[in-house]
């Protein structure tokens, strides 16, 4: 599903002339099946949201191959990234990343209208995935109406509407208490077997990381693990 194979970047910081280069990803290798949740944790600087940036495309590493479904993508254009982003990869965030003025139903299918899916067929999708995620009494609601787990929901259903076949999560429970945290993870677990979804999500937490089938460890640019985890 994804393999990627000495990637490096390295970034320049600091003020022009006394730049100071940063190397954050110093030859990533790991493979990912499809059906797995992969945790990939680390500490704060590690690393861990430039690998997720350049695997989904909003970064170009330096140098290496990032395979998706047998697709070379690290080489792509904007262009290129933008519209495979669309068909493989769904995203959570830590702060849901919603539109505020948008009601739960727009939120939702907005995606299916970036991709010009007809209004039917949107209301069919939405409808299908409300039940999903347990929301469909609110669908009328705006985000600032919802809870932290609510929204969280909003979002995931959102990640999901375009069927694609690898969600990337970053932080998807750091802004929620720890019982909202649980239902979120059982949620993502329930989509994961059910939808055969595969979940990549970074996390410091290791309450997080436990709901993975494999944990990869990020440290200052170099990533270690990949044991099956038994849960
Ligand atoms: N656009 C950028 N320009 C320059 N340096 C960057 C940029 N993005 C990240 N960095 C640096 O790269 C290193 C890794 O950052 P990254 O955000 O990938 O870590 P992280 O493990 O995701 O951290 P956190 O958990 O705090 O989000 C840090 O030292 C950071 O300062």
């Amino acid at each position: 599903m994804i393999t990627v194979k000495s990637l490096h970047h390295t970034f320049s910081i600091g003020k022009k002339g006394h730049e100071r280069k940063v190397e954050v990803l110093k030859g990533i290798n790991f493979h990912i099946q499809t059906g797995e949740i992969v945790a990939i944790v680390g500490k704060s600087g590690s690393g861990k949201s430039t690998l997720l940036q350049t695997i989904a495309g909003f970064m170009k590493p330096d140098s290496g191959s990032i395979l998706v479904n047998n697709t070379e993508i690290a080489g792509f254009t904007e262009k290129q990234s933008a519209a495979f982003r669309l068909d493989h990869f769904g995203f959570i965030f830590q702060n849901f990343q919603l539109l505020p003025s948008q009601t739960v139903f727009e939120n939702i299918e907005l995606p299916l209208k970036l991709k010009g899916v007809s209004r039917a067929i949107r209301e069919k999708k939405v409808a299908e995935l409300l039940k999903k995620v347990g929301l469909t009494s609110v669908a009328d609601h705006y985000p600032n109406e919802l809870s932290g787990g609510q929204q969280q929901r909003v979002s995931i259903a959102r990640a999901m509407i375009t069927n694609p076949p690898i969600i990337l999560a970053d932080e998807p429970t750091g802004s929620l208490d720890s019982q909202t945290e649980q239902e979120i993870l059982s949620l993502i677990r329930l989509l994961n077997k059910n939808e055969n979804l595969t979940f990549v999500i970074i996390t410091h937490d290791e309450e997080v990381a436990s709901i993975a089938d494999r944990q990869f460890r990020m440290t200052d640019g170099v990533l270690v693990g990949g044991m099956l985890h038994v849960i």
